[in-house]
């Protein structure tokens, strides 16, 4: 093969948020570092994932009309754009070319006529809508995250495949832009989450107008005249006039010609150990391509890890740190670190779940905006988990955040002083409800007080 061989100490393959992570990362520190990116730059998160999926579900909340919500989504990602852009990485010193990059050898890439031999590569290749096997959905018109944003008309009644995250909210999304939107869910809608949070998400969702069917798996697709319909295995059939799958993501390795380099993967990615190596030990792979939580933050989370493992041969390990995620819907839902359920199964008796809710947060009721609740999963005084539902929930879980990743005590968010009247006391409310039983429930400190109060 004739070309170019170019021999940095780095190849990214993906400038999506894991791949700029690392390359940013490395050529900051003095790496030389090459870039392979076949699509947008931007990936998923910038181009058909985050940013407009919360630009829509914005412009809805705003009451923009639907020509109006488009163009504002358009805006958005092109406001953003530059800061992921070719220019700006070339800026860095990152060589970036625009091609599919696939694996020649264990240490060869091939992007285009370029032949990349990189001391250390990371695949960071992202993830595509995946399609459910459903007959007749291969040959039905039908939307995925990729299409969603494109300029189109709006639908009268949209059809949702899948109550994830993506189906809520968008469900949401064009519900607040005037279209009637059903959402066929397998088994139970937001079904990771905790299902008090997720009730509570789900009702309000209800009571906006959309219609959830939970427990309804999808068994066949149609094309009707005016649009498409879908059969669910009860029988039951529900019409509209433009569908969306939104039913899980599948890793994007097809290009990738992993075997020839040694590098093993399975239907969720590629085949990582908690340091985020493949098969072969010079190959990371990260974010969606590596098969664990789908998150613009992981992505970003793991392209620091691997830069750490591959510049300065640290050691770095993925299964300790607490991960939140949010669901933009109204109102927000945030978890961090484990769920009531996971916490149980972990912690078993040793387990303590404490409950507050907005009604007893005095900034909520002046709000006139109580809904929602923060529930604590603590053991041996530190927090494991906390669910945050309620407006603005993906701000105020970050304290809890920081104290899970720092190993912080409950006592760190009780001294804290919250100011007043903010939503964030109710995280204060909730350590401090941990300590009550045992300060005020307990003789004790009623003891020691009357002891000292004999004392001159
Ligand atoms: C609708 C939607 C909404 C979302 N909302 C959120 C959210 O609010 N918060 C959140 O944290 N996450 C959200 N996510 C998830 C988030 O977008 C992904 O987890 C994140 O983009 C993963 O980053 P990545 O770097 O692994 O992959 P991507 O961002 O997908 O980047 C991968 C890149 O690799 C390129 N590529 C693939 N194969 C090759 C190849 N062979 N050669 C060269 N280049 C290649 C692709 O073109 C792409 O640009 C959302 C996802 C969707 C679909
Ligand atoms: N706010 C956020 O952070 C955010 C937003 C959107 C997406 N994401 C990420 O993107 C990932 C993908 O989202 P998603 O919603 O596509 O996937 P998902 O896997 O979370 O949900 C897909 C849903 O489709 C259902 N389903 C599958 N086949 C079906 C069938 N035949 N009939 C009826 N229902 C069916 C599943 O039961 C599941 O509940 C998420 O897991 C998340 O990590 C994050």
């Amino acid at each position: 093969m004739s070309g170019p061989v170019l021999t940095p100490d780095l190849c990214v393959i993906g400038a999506g948020s894991g791949g700029l992570s690392a390359a940013a990362g490395a050529v900051q520190l003095g790496a030389s570092v090459v870039l392979v990116e076949g699509g947008e730059m931007g990936g998923d998160c910038l181009n058909f994932g985050c940013v407009p999926s919360k630009a829509l579900l914005a412009a809805g909340a705003r009451g923009l009309g639907w020509e109006d919500a488009l163009a504002h989504v358009r805006e958005a990602i092109a406001t953003i754009a530059p800061h992921d852009s070719q220019a700006r990485f070339e800026g860095l010193g990152v060589t970036v070319i625009r091609a599919w990059a696939r694996f020649t050898g264990p240490d060869e890439i091939q992007a285009g006529e370029t032949r990349i031999r990189p001391r250390r590569a990371v695949i960071a290749t992202g993830s595509s809508p995946a399609a459910p096997p459903v007959p007749g959905l291969e040959t039905v018109p039908h939307l995925t995250n990729e299409t969603l944003f494109d300029p189109r008309p709006r639908p009268g009644r949209l059809l949702i495949l899948g109550g994830g995250p993506i189906g809520i909210e968008m469900a949401l999304a064009h519900r607040r832009l005037g279209c009637a939107v059903t959402v066929i869910e397998a088994g139970r809608a937001l079904g990771r989450e905790d299902p008090e949070a997720a009730a509570l998400v789900l009702t309000s969702l209800r009571a906006a107008g959309v219609e959830i069917l939970e427990d309804a798996p999808v068994a066949r697709a149609e094309t009707t005249g005016t649009g498409v319909a879908l059969i669910a295995e009860d029988g039951a059939r529900h019409e509209g006039d433009a569908l969306l799958v939104a039913a899980g993501r599948r890793p994007n390795l097809d290009r990738l010609d992993l075997a020839k380099a040694g590098i093993e993967a399975g239907p969720a990615g590629v085949r990582v150990d908690r340091g985020l190596r493949s098969t072969n030990r010079r190959v990371y792979a990260i974010g969606d391509a590596a098969g664990g939580p789908q998150f613009t933050h992981v992505a970003g989370w793991h392209g620091g890890l691997v830069v750490r493992s591959a510049l300065f041969r640290l050691p770095i390990r993925t299964d300790r740190t607490p991960i939140p995620r949010v669901t933009y819907a109204s109102p927000e839902l945030a978890q961090a670190g484990l769920t009531e359920a996971e916490a149980r199964d972990a912690h078993g008796d040793r387990l303590e779940v404490i409950r507050e809710t907005f009604s007893g947060n005095d900034r909520a009721v002046t709000e006139g905006a109580t809904e929602g609740f923060l529930k604590l999963m603590a053991v041996k005084g530190r927090p494991v988990g906390v669910t945050l539902v309620g407006p603005g929930a993906g701000d105020l879980i970050q304290p809890w955040v920081l104290a899970m990743s720092a190993g912080l005590k409950l006592t760190a968010i009780t001294s804290m002083i919250a100011p007043y009247p903010t939503r964030g006391e109710i995280s204060k409310r909730a350590a401090g409800a941990y300590f009550t039983p045992r300060l005020f429930g307990s003789p004790w400190p009623k003891r020691i007080v009357r002891l000292l109060s004999k004392l001159p």
